[in-house]
């Protein structure tokens, strides 16, 4: 994420997914399966604006299939069925991403910055993602009108802070799927106090796409149940 310093270069970025070395490749297409299509339009869409709009830096443009598409959809074995809440959704990572992967489920965007709402309401409408609401504002402050089964984050804020703006907004049984990257465990060991505050116990997985490719580290954590 970026802000639109990049605007002057408008000319020199080239705005596709052509510079990928991703792009193209039957693996990706393999492991999306039927709903590559949807997922590929919106890498596409992203290639095309993002930088412009200032939703990733122009060397992203080399990496979006690993860096953010692949990235996003590697939380989707831990996520458990039911309406899903991504917290700081920005360029749509990782919501957007699940809900072109998962077209029956219901993924609700909450985002606080206008222009980044604008982005991700045209976004669903132009790639036929129908299964997205987006909604406009700081986890904080939708307590009211958004609830969730699932809640993600990606580079949003801290463990211990997502767990204070984003506790209220899980359902009962509810679980958070944080992607996190190197700093799982320390983010984790931090937010104890948060975990035991919200009744919350947590763990770090580890989340892989593509044979050859990275994995990432995911902070699942779960509610216990009342007594
Ligand atoms: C670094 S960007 C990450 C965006 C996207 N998740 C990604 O991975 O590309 C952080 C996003 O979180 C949003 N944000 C910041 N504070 C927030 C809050 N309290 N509640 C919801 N979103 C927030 C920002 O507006 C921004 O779009």
């Amino acid at each position: 994420m970026t802000d639109s310093s990049h605007e002057e270069n408008d000319d020199a970025i080239p705005r596709t997914l052509e510079n990928d070395p991703l792009e193209g490749s039957l693996e990706v297409a393999e492991f999306f399966g039927p709903t590559y299509g949807r997922v590929r339009g919106f890498a596409e869409l992203l290639a095309d604006q993002g930088v412009l709009r200032g939703l990733i830096g122009p060397r992203e443009l080399e990496r979006i299939w690993e860096r953010h598409i692949l990235n996003s959809a590697a939380i989707a074995p831990f996520l458990g069925a039911g309406t899903l809440v991504d917290v700081g959704s920005g360029a749509g990572l990782p919501g957007m991403v699940i809900a072109a992967m998962e077209p029956d489920r219901r993924v609700i965007l909450v985002e606080p910055m206008e222009r980044r709402v604008q982005w991700l309401l045209e976004a669903s409408r132009n790639v036929g993602i129908e299964n997205v609401i987006v909604v406009r504002g700081r986890a904080e402050e939708v307590r009211e009108s958004v609830e969730g089964d699932i809640i993600t984050a990606r580079a949003v804020a801290s463990v211990d802070k997502l767990i204070k703006w984003c506790a209220p907004l899980l359902a009962p049984e509810g679980h958070m799927v944080l992607l996190k990257g190197r700093s799982a465990a320390d983010e984790l060991e931090r937010a104890k106090y948060a975990l035991r505050k919200h009744r919350m116990t947590g763990e770090v997985l580890e989340a892989g796409t593509l044979e050859g490719l990275e994995p990432t580290r995911v902070v699942r954590l779960s509610r216990q149940a009342k007594h």
